[in-house]
């Protein structure tokens, strides 16, 4: 199979902090693409960039911080990138394809399913998909976040060989090196702690979101779903091959885990739990630890307002969350059963109960 890449780039690599496109940096990175698909490669883009390319033409001095006029902003930023991204690879004899998307779009398993065949399909043709968040339409409860956050779902659900977030700095530095230039980077992170959390700090630009904490959000996703990332700078020709190659100048992330199914990426990342419920210790370990189902003995304690078949999470005795699941009870009949052994729930429910599990460990899956 070829090397399936999901390359990010970000506002600040595409635009000025005064706002407006980068027309080269455009050029560039398209260049970059058309080189590692001659080498054989498919590659997804996930752009930034349409709210700081749209600002100014529509009057604003800075980017703005009102949702109504980013949506503004994004709406004829987007037009002038994507038509930038066209001019671009078709430089290179490449065809662009504009996804914009918001998470509403992937609350029923149908709807992203039907997302990724599209564009399964539009890689068969040769076509390069290019992805936004869909700024003029979504607003704050409706986004994926950041689109840190969108490239990692993009390489998860299409099983991605590697996921290269582009930025304006050359990886993950001990602290923030605008703030201190003493800042060591680190080449390789094997695994993402707490503490590799608690460096990692904000934007760095007038036009960035989410700095470096957004990012290693996204490669904690992706690398929960198999897919190792690069986070670093790509400025010079052959930069982005030598990304590809495990050699660019930034940070990589290793995973040693497989592939998510599509099923549990969904039930993790795009589903909305309708409830909570707070479970024993016992029970935290048998879900996190054992790889069994959850048991009615093992909830302390329901939350919401739920019926079978819908998605939950499932927090731990000290709350901490522990993972999601589908339940197989309504609330209220969780409720009268939760803490009794399953020969109790048999007796009280008798022919109610369709599966004694509360979540199966096939339905279950750990974000811990
Ligand atoms: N520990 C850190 N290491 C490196 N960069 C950091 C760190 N903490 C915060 N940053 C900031 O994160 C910025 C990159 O994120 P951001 O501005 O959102 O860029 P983009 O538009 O490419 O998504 C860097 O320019 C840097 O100032
Ligand atoms: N969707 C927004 C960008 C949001 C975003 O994550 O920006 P960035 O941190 O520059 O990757 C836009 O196109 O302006």
């Amino acid at each position: 199979m070829s090397t399936r890449l999901v390359v990010k780039i970000g506002s600040s690599s595409l635009t000025a902090a005064e706002g407006g496109l980068n027309r080269e940096a455009v050029a560039f990175f398209a260049s970059e693409i058309a080189d590692l698909r001659r080498s054989g490669s498919e590659v997804l883009l996930v752009t930034s960039g349409a709210v700081a390319a749209g600002f100014r033409s529509i009057g604003y001095e800075a980017r703005p911080k009102l949702l109504h006029e980013k949506q503004a902003a994004a709406a004829v930023g987007q037009a002038l990138l994507m038509q930038a991204y066209q001019e671009a690879f078709s430089a290179h004899g490449l065809t662009a394809a504009q996804i914009l998307l918001t998470r509403t779009d992937f609350r029923s398993r149908h709807a992203m399913n039907n997302a990724v065949m599209t564009v399964e399909e539009l890689l068969r043709q040769g076509v390069v998909p290019v992805f936004n968040e869909n700024d003029t339409v979504s607003v704050d409860e409706l986004k994926f976040g950041d689109n840190d956050m969108l490239s990692a779902l993009v390489a998860n659900l299409l099983k991605a060989s590697r996921l290269l977030v582009l930025t304006d700095i050359d990886g993950l530095y001990s602290s923030n090196p605008r703030s201190n230039p003493d800042a060591v980077r680190y080449r390789l992170v094997e695994d993402i702690t707490p503490e590799i959390y608690a460096i990692a700090g904000g934007a760095g630009s007038a036009v960035g979101t989410g700095g470096m904490r957004s990012k290693i959000d996204a490669a904690k996703i992706a690398t929960r779903g198999g897919v190792p990332v690069f986070v670093g700078r790509v400025t010079e020709s052959g930069d982005l091959r030598l990304a590809m190659q495990g050699e660019g100048k930034g940070t990589y992330f290793a995973t040693t885990l497989s592939s998510l199914p599509v099923k549990k990426q969904w039930l993790g990342f795009m589903s909305t739990p309708l409830g909570s419920l707070i479970v024993d210790a016992g029970a935290e370990e048998a879900l996190v630890h054992g790889g069994h189902s959850l048991l009615p003995v093992g909830v302390r304690d329901v939350q919401g307002s739920f019926h079978a078949g819908d998605v939950v999470e499932v927090l731990g005795p000290d709350a901490n969350l522990l993972g999601r699941g589908i339940v197989n009870y309504d609330d209220a009949q969780l409720r009268s059963i939760r803490g009794l052994p399953s020969g109790e729930v048999m007796r009280r429910l008798g022919e109610e109960v369709h599966r004694l599990e509360v979540i199966h460990r096939d339905e279950w899956i750990t974000l811990k």
